[in-house]
């Protein structure tokens, strides 16, 4: 008899990059590389490469609904992330089909901008994600940019990200990490962590960098990954700061401008980094 293995199951609800380094594809490639099989829902297709986002065309609401479907029909993702959604219609659509097939473990990586400046997100649908979204999410994951367009507060200080933090907690996300790579003003980057009662602080070092295209969508879709697996958010997003350490550190030499981190790096190291793709490109 056919041994039928079992698989954790990981959504990612978000943008297409065609030039492969964030969105959609960024998400696919973390998901298999953290052992989880990927799904996705396609809000938008995006031209983009390294040099920066050439076209946005987002699809309709119904045809996001429709995949939506296809999967709360069939499939039952073990965790969820969303990342661009482009839309206030579309966040509503995706929260009314999260709270009607029931879908847990929801990381809310809640993309605005593109690192080059062109908007992924309609100025009115951050409402829309405050109200509708955030309070369906396990963890929700800012960078400081974002948290303060959510928050409505500026973040120069760590006392501020501590303030905006309880902000998004009272919107009603669980976990909420603000993110450090837009602090520009130390060596070091803080991922700050609250989960409502305490804040931990996740301290790595700055890799001085232009190769850092899909940091975001990257570290997101590792913590999704990982608690499709079962793993705590703790466990999660200690596993996710390891995963785009590497795929920062091990530059790959991709496109004339800001390049995708290195989706293969976590798990060649973990294979101790004698095998794996980067040897073909030495
Ligand atoms: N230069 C860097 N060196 C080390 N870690 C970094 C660097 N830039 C970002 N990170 C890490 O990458 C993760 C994503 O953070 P970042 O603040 O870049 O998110 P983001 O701005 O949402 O990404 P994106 O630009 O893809 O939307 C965080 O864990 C952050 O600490
Ligand atoms: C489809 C899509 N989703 C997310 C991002 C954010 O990534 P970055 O800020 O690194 O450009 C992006 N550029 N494209």
């Amino acid at each position: 008899m056919a041994f039928l293995a079992k698989v954790s199951k990981a959504l990612t609800i978000a943008g297409s990059d065609c030039g492969g380094g964030a969105g959609i594809q960024a998400d696919l490639k973390t998901f298999q590389e953290l052992g989880a099989y990927g799904m996705s829902v396609i809000t938008a297709v995006t031209a983009q490469n390294t040099l920066g986002v050439q076209g946005v065309y987002p699809m309709e609401a119904a045809a996001v609904i429709r995949q939506l479907d296809s999967i709360g029909e069939d499939l039952t993702p073990d965790a969820i992330k969303t990342g661009m959604l482009f839309s206030a219609e579309i966040i509503q659509a995706v929260s009314a089909k999260v709270k009607q097939y029931g879908w847990k473990n929801l990381v809310i990586d809640p993309v605005m901008v593109a690192k080059g400046g062109s908007s992924l997100l309609q100025q009115e649908a951050i409402q829309s994600l405050i109200k509708h979204l955030i309070p369906l999410a396990l963890v929700t994951t800012p960078n400081i940019p974002e948290a303060e367009l959510l928050t409505r507060m500026p973040i120069r200080t760590l006392h501020d990200r501590e303030e905006a933090a309880k902000r998004i907690i009272q919107m009603g996300s669980q976990y909420v990490v603000i993110k450090g790579g837009h602090d520009t003003g130390k060596d070091g980057i803080i991922d700050l962590v609250y989960d409502g009662g305490h804040f931990a602080y996740m301290e790595s070092k700055r890799i001085d960098t232009q190769h850092t295209h899909g940091t975001g969508c990257t570290y997101s879709a590792a913590v999704t990954a990982e608690l499709a697996s079962g793993k705590t958010v703790d466990e999660a997003v200690r596993t996710a700061k390891g995963f785009i350490q590497a795929a920062i550190e091990d530059q790959l030499s991709i496109g004339g401008g800001h390049g995708p981190t290195n989706h293969f790096a976590y798990q060649r190291r973990m294979r101790g980094a004698a095998t794996g793709p980067q040897r073909f490109l030495q």
